[in-house]
């Protein structure tokens, strides 16, 4: 058997996965969390067990120490694994990569170049590689979550703004969270249902009209046509676009300017808009399930951060209908998208003159699985669907393919 030892680093977490990539397998899971706090936690899952332990973790690379530790400790073992490769999640990939890259001395420093475009993910990402490189001796492999958008058209990528200034700064639509676009979109295309629309109406798969929504703390909408994006609602950083758990997404660049003149500092502002805006400036809270308790409690400010949040996503919707002349298939997917049926429902609400339907008890039944949740058999034959995202498995693959070929 050959694994790959995928390694995400947010800001504050490591998620990491061990994983078979020809069977698809995860022989172990895991997170680590509160990384840089008083007290960190890591959660390891191997064989059906569950190891849960409390303990210092003040940086990514004490993180990634603890969980190299576990696998010695508690198994199962990275070489008897067959560990061929790590799998490195890396954010920003900017203008230099567009695809899966071996990663050497000098990818590195241009993955810590980029920090600039992606502060709150590619410092990460850069301690994760360094720290990995050192322990484990085996290929490393960086999958970029820009990668997926780097062919978007330029009518969606370009910003109306001085081209001199935007070439001389790198300044364009980079697109993010591709990983998980490019693999939700490519399991929605492959689905019977879909399969089987596109045969009834006697059409080819390259027609096919997607908008997928990954909502996770941070969000992305992607219009998807025939496979390929042709829009995306992250920009030159993860910051534009819907309403996140800690991003504000879309504003007016003026409010940039109007609250520097009035006293805050650049870093500041961005540390508000990354950090302290989006669903916990609004409410409080960060995480979707708390906002929807708070709600639940009749609490204004958690019903307008959730009204301000579905707002962005209809909007998102209408425009991507626009950008692709129409939708076949909407899609959720990530944290939010794959369990929450009460925002589901509140998007596909407010659109139906697009022709969206739903179907209450598929809306609301649980599943792992990738399901349809609009009404059929209905006057329209437009999908929505939920389907579980697995960046992880998508980055073992690629890993792998890399590596092999
Ligand atoms: N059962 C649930 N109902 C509503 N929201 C959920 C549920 N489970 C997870 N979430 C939300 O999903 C979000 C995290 O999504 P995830 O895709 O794991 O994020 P990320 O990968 O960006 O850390 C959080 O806001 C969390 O509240
Ligand atoms: C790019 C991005 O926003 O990633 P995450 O959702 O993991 O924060
Ligand atoms: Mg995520």
């Amino acid at each position: 058997m050959s694994t790959v030892l995928v390694l995400n680093s947010g800001s504050s977490s490591l998620k990491y996965q061990l994983v078979a990539p020809a069977s698809g397998e995860a022989l172990a899971v895991g997170i680590v969390e509160r990384i840089g706090e008083a007290s960190g936690r890591v959660k390891h899952e191997a064989k059906g067990e569950q190891l849960v332990r409390d303990l210092p973790v003040p940086d990514h690379g004490a993180a990634l120490r603890t969980v190299i530790g576990l696998f010695d400790e508690v198994g199962p073992s990275l070489a008897e694994a067959g560990i061929a490769a790590v799998g490195h999640r890396v954010v920003h990939g900017g203008e230099v990569f567009s695809a899966p890259t071996l990663i050497d001395d000098d990818v590195e420093a241009a993955v810590r170049d980029l920090i600039p475009l992606a502060p709150l993910h590619n410092p990460a990402n850069v301690t994760g590689i360094e720290v990995a490189r050192e322990l484990l001796h085996v290929p490393h492999v960086a999958v970029f979550d820009t990668a997926f958008f780097a062919s978007l058209p330029p009518a969606a990528s370009t910003y109306a703004l001085n081209r001199e200034v935007a070439a001389e700064h790198g300044v364009r639509r980079y697109g993010f969270h591709g990983t998980s676009h490019q693999f939700v979109s490519s399991a929605v295309a492959a689905h019977p249902a879909v399969v089987e629309k596109l045969a009834a109406e006697g059409r080819g798969p390259e027609t096919l009209r997607q908008v997928v929504l990954h909502l996770g703390n941070g969000a992305s909408a992607s219009a998807v046509l025939g496979g390929r994006p042709v829009d995306t609602s992250m920009g030159l950083t993860p910051l534009e676009g819907l309403v996140m758990g800690t991003r504000s997404g879309d504003l007016d660049a003026g409010i940039v300017f109007h609250l520097m003149r009035r006293g805050m500092s650049g870093d500041e502002v961005d540390t508000l808009l990354n950090k302290r805006s989006g669903i916990l400036g609004l409410s409080g809270v960060r995480d979707m399930r708390e906002l929807q308790k708070l709600v639940a409690d009749g609490d204004g400010d958690a019903r307008l951060a959730l009204d301000v949040y579905l707002h962005r996503l209809r909007k998102y919707v209408g425009a991507y209908a626009a950008v692709l002349g129409g939708i076949d298939v909407l899609t959720f997917t990530a944290g939010v998208g794959e369990n929450d049926h009460r925002i589901r429902s509140g998007v596909v609400r407010g659109l139906k003159f697009l022709g969206l339907t739903m179907d209450p008890a598929a809306n609301e039944a649980r599943s792992d699985e990738a399901r349809v949740i609009s009404a059929r058999p209905g006057g329209t034959n437009l999908l929505v669907m939920v389907v579980p995202t697995n960046e992880e498995l998508a980055i073992a693959r690629q890993t792998m393919e890399l590596i092999a070929g």
